[in-house]
Formats: C-alpha cells, structure tokens, sequence
C-alpha cells in the first residue's frame, strides 16, 4: 500500500480523457498478461460522463470488452429499472455500445428481484465470493460533498461493518435512502482504487480525505486504500489542497 498519488487537471472534460485513458491501459495491459480484469464501476454525474467517453474510445483502443467483468462499489436498492440505478446508468453510457460478455456483469440485485437490502447485500457478496472476486484491477469511486465514497457516509453505523465483503445501507442521508455498499475492508483488497471528483462543490471533501490528520467517521472516503491509490481531480475540485 503506497501513499495516495494525487493527479491534477484543468478542467472535467481533460480529466475524464486522462482517467479514460489510464483505464483503457491498465485494461489492455492486464489483458495483454492473460488475465481477464475486474472492475468496479461507480455512478454520479463525473463517473457518467468517464462512460460516456469510454464508450466514444471503444472502437479505436484494443481492449477486449468481453473480457471485462464489471461489478459495482455501490448500489441504490430500487427496482431494476429505477433511473437511480448506478447500473442503469452505466449500462447506458458504456456496457450497451461496447460489447461486454453478459455472463461478466455482475448487478447488486434490485429491490423488485429480492425483498431487503440485507438480501441483496448477501447474493452479491455470495457472487464476489463464488467467482472469486475482490482484487479489482481498478476500483473508481466517486467522493461525496459530505466525504461519503460508495455508500458509506459520515457517521453512518455501516461504517464499522467487519468480516463482510458487501452489507445492507439504511437511513442514507442521500436519496434514495436504502442501499448496498462495499465495505472498506472489501474495498482494501483492490489493486488500485481511483477517486475521481471534479468542481468546487467536492473541494472541502477532497481536502478532508487527503488532509495529514482527521477521522474516517466524518470522512469516510479517508478509509479506503487500494494497493496505489489514485486521488484524479480537476482545479475546481483540488482547489482545497495545499499547492
Ligand atoms: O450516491 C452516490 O454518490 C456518489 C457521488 O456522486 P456525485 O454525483 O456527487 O459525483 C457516487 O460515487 C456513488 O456511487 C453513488 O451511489
């Protein structure tokens, strides 16, 4: 586990081309290796728009998309269909336009195929478990303005979940309110986590996350450390960090 590596843009869209580009690498890199990847992908608005320019990238860059398993840092338990899915989302910025092998997607269940989060929460740490899963490639995970990485927010009791890979989120002060998250000791297991923010509403967290001193319990994403950790921001949302 090295120190986190912080990298700075200009601005979303050169950002979103630097981190396209690293991944799209990394991909064919461990693909060249024989291996078939794992990734975790994320929602929110700057991870929509990575998507969406992987997708744009997908017909000049040698990656094998069929050989890419995709899995999810978190989930919002809704219905399948819920346009909150962070897998709808995903779904249709990247996995419709690159020829991904549907056998290698791999869901949190949606509230309308099991009936609790706790539920869900259990099958995908069973499917992590069964496919031998957890030592993603890369990890992307997006910062909240409260601190908040996947599902895991300041103060929350899932904070202290132990011996679980996936676990059940109640009360999220996010809508919508009931989700699955991975938990940091799952999440530790990665060969490289990325965060990835952009604009001024996510500096004072990036700061806090990155800051020398200070507790996980108010910033959560302090907590997650892959093997490399990569902190990707653009000015904006680095503008907190000392120079
Ligand atoms: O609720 C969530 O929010 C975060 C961050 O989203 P953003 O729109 O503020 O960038 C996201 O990383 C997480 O996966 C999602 O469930």
């Amino acid at each position: 586990m090295t120190a986190p590596d912080v990298r700075r843009h200009d601005d979303a869209d050169v950002l979103v081309g630097d981190v396209a580009s690293a991944l799209l690498d990394r991909l064919e890199a461990a693909q060249a290796r024989g291996e078939v990847p794992q990734i975790g992908l994320t929602g929110g608005s700057i991870a929509d728009q990575l998507h969406r320019e992987l997708a744009r990238r997908a017909p000049d860059s040698a990656v094998d998309w069929s050989r890419v398993v995709f899995w999810w840092g978190d989930e919002r338990f809704v219905p399948r269909d819920s346009e909150d899915r962070n897998a709808r989302q995903a779904r249709e910025a990247l996995l419709d336009h690159v020829g991904i092998d549907e056998a290698n997607v791999h869901e949190v269940p949606a509230s309308d195929e099991v009936v609790t989060a706790e539920e869900a929460a259990e099958a995908y740490s069973a499917t992590m478990r069964s496919e031998g899963a957890g030592f993603f490639e890369v990890l992307m995970l997006g910062i909240g303005p409260d601190g908040h990485c996947a599902s895991l927010f300041p103060g929350h009791p899932v904070l202290e979940a132990r011996d679980a890979i996936a676990v059940a989120v109640h009360d999220s002060p996010k809508p919508p309110p009931d989700r699955v998250t991975l938990t940091f000791e799952a999440m530790d297991r990665c060969r490289a986590v990325w965060f990835i923010a952009s604009g001024e509403g996510k500096a004072d967290a990036v700061a806090r996350a990155l800051a020398p001193d200070g507790s996980i319990e108010e910033t959560p994403a302090r907590g997650v450390r892959g093997d490399e950790t990569v902190w990707w921001l653009d000015a904006p949302a680095a503008s907190g960090l000392p120079t």
